[in-house]
C-alpha cells in the first residue's frame, strides 16, 4: 500500500506580501499561517508525514520552534529551502526519500501561503488517488474574463473556455516528481507548480475541483481575507 507523505514548501520571504515579517510567519487568528497549514495535515490520519522547508535562516536560529510552540510536534525534522519554490520541493522531496519514503509513495506538495484549505477538498484529492495514476491537484475553472495586460493596458482577451486555476495540493508519486523537477530544472524551465514539471514529462494529471476560498496569501490585503474565510467556517461549524 502506498503511502501518503506531504511537503509544505515554507522557505519564501514573502516580498508580494510586504511587512517585516514573511507571511508564513504572520499571525492568523490567534496562530501562525504556518500553523494553520500544518494543522491541516497533521490531523489527516491518512498522511504518513509532513516534510516542512524552512528558509535556511529561520532552520538554523530555531526560530521556528519558539514560532510553532511545544504543542506542535513535527515527526520529521524541518530541511532548509532553495531560492525558488521549486528548490524547496525538490529539498523537501529529497528528505523524505532520505527518511526513507518509497518511490511509488504519492507526496502531496501544499503551498504553507494556504491556509484555508478545506478538510473536505483535502479528502476530495486524496479519495482520487487510486483513479490518478498521473496524479491529482486541486484547481477551480477561471469564472473572469481574462485580459492579456501591457503597461496596464489590455492588449485583448484570452479565451478562457477550458481554463482553471491551479490550486494545492498537488499530488505525485514521489520519485517521479523529484526526476520531472530535476529535469526542469537543470534546462531551466520556469515552473510554479508541480504539475506543470510533470506535464513537461508528458503526464496529464487530474483536476479534481476546489473551492476558491482555499487563497494563497499573496499580498497584505489577503491575510485579512484568510481571516474573514476562517471566521466565517468556524460560525458554519
Ligand atoms: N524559495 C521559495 C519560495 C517560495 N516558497 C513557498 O512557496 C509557497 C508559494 O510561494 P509564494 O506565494 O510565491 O511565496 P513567496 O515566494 O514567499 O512570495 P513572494 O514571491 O511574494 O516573495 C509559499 O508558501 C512559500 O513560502 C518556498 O518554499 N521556497
Ligand atoms: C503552486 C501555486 O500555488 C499554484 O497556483 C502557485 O503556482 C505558486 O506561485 P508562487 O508565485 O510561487 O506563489
Amino acid at each position: 500500500m502506498n503511502r501518503i507523505w506531504v511537503v509544505i514548501p515554507a522557505g519564501g520571504k514573502g516580498q508580494r506580501f510586504g511587512g517585516s515579517q514573511a507571511k508564513q510567519y504572520v499571525q492568523l487568528r490567534g496562530q501562525p499561517v504556518l500553523a494553520h497549514t500544518l494543522n491541516i495535515f497533521l490531523q489527516e490520519p491518512r498522511i504518513a508525514g509532513v516534510q516542512l522547508v524552512l528558509p535556511e535562516e529561520d532552520l538554523r536560529s530555531g526560530f521556528w520552534r519558539e514560532l510553532l510552540g511545544e504543542q506542535m510536534v513535527l515527526p520529521l525534522a524541518p530541511v532548509s529551502g532553495g531560492k525558488q519554490r521549486a528548490d524547496s520541493v525538490r529539498l523537501g522531496l529529497e528528505a523524505l526519500q532520505a527518511a526513507g519514503a518509497a518511490d511509488t509513495d504519492w507526496v502531496l506538495v501544499h503551498d504553507a501561503a494556504r491556509p484555508c484549505l478545506r478538510s473536505a477538498d483535502l479528502h476530495s484529492l486524496l479519495d482520487s488517488l487510486p483513479d490518478s495514476p498521473q496524479g491529482a491537484l486541486l484547481g477551480i475553472p477561471v469564472a473572469d474574463t481574462l485580459k492579456r495586460e501591457n503597461n496596464a493596458v489590455s492588449l485583448g482577451t484570452v479565451d478562457r473556455e477550458g481554463l482553471w486555476r491551479a490550486l494545492t495540493p498537488q499530488a505525485f508519486p514521489l520519485s517521479a516528481l523529484l526526476a520531472a523537477l530535476r529535469v526542469a530544472q537543470a534546462a531551466d524551465s520556469p515552473i510554479t507548480d508541480e504539475a506543470s514539471a510533470m506535464e513537461l514529462q508528458g503526464w496529464r494529471p487530474r483536476l479534481i475541483q476546489g473551492h476558491g476560498d482555499n487563497i494563497k496569501i499573496t499580498l497584505g490585503d489577503d491575510l485579512a481575507l484568510a481571516a474573514a474565510i476562517l471566521a466565517a467556517r468556524d460560525e458554519e461549524n
